[in-house]
């Protein structure tokens, strides 16, 4: 379980997160929704450790991420918002290979971990393919199965579906939904819930730096429009 106690971080003088306590329990499917600029990158980034928090805590499975934070980052996965940025080699199979290399596994398990996360996005025949020749969409899957290579109990992908057209964003939306079947947990991080809020468990909302809402999607429809963010009905 990940669990945010109190977590309060300013940059200089302005405060994005004011006191955010929530608790995502193994294998769920989560929105965490607000505006721009409400604070969402900034909290999902306290997750793995890449911000240290000026005060609170966020533990995974109970421990602190500040004090360990390798064992959060082989436990969360995460897709960054733009995820042309965060490939580090020219090929689909050389970039899905650099974390578990990083790890010091045995080419072998390198090897199974590079073909049970390109099945699941759906690229197995794209290992060799050059990544810049790649779809948006066919690199957002990328991105992902790369950070399925580290086998997380959690991926968070920050914003996972724009730029993407509506086949790429079903598609991308798809293979979401298969892996939360097979019990990994779900972040999905967006201001746009279209297409998202029937398939996930739960929607958290920010606003001013704290958590407005925490609730199933659908009873939170009616008050999203308050909190700035647009109905998916509409
Ligand atoms: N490195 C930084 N230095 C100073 N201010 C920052 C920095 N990163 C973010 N901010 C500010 O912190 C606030 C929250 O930013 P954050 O990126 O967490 O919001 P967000 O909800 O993810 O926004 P968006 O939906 O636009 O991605 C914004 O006002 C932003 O300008």
């Amino acid at each position: 379980m990940i669990a945010v106690r109190d977590l309060r971080y300013q940059y200089g003088a302005v405060t994005v997160l004011d006191g955010v306590t929530l608790s995502i329990p193994d294998g769920q499917y989560c929105l965490l929704v607000g505006p721009n600029g409400c604070g969402k990158t900034t909290l999902v980034r306290h997750l793995n450790a890449l911000l240290t928090p000026d005060a609170g805590t966020v533990t995974v499975d109970g421990t602190d991420v500040t004090d360990d934070p390798v064992v959060a980052r082989t436990q969360i996965g995460m897709v960054f918002q733009h995820p042309r940025d965060q490939f580090v080699a020219a090929t689909v199979g050389a970039d899905v290979a650099f974390g578990p290399e990083n790890l010091g596994l045995d080419r072998d398990e390198i090897d199974r971990r590079v073909t049970a996360a390109l099945d699941a996005v759906d690229l197995d025949g794209a290992r060799e393919r050059r990544i810049d020749a790649l779809s948006g969409g066919e690199q957002a899957r990328v991105a992902i199965a790369g950070a399925l290579a580290m086998e997380p109990d959690y991926l968070v992908l920050d914003e996972p579906l724009v730029g993407l057209d509506w086949p790429a964003r079903e598609s991308v939306l798809d293979h979401l939904d298969a892996l939360a079947a097979d019990g990994t947990g779900i972040i999905v991080v967006t201001h746009d819930l279209r297409d998202l809020h029937e398939r996930a468990d739960r929607l958290v909302a920010l606003h001013e730096g704290q958590v407005a809402l925490d609730v199933p999607p659908a009873e939170a429809l009616d008050s999203l429009p308050d909190l700035g963010i647009r109905d998916p009905r509409c």
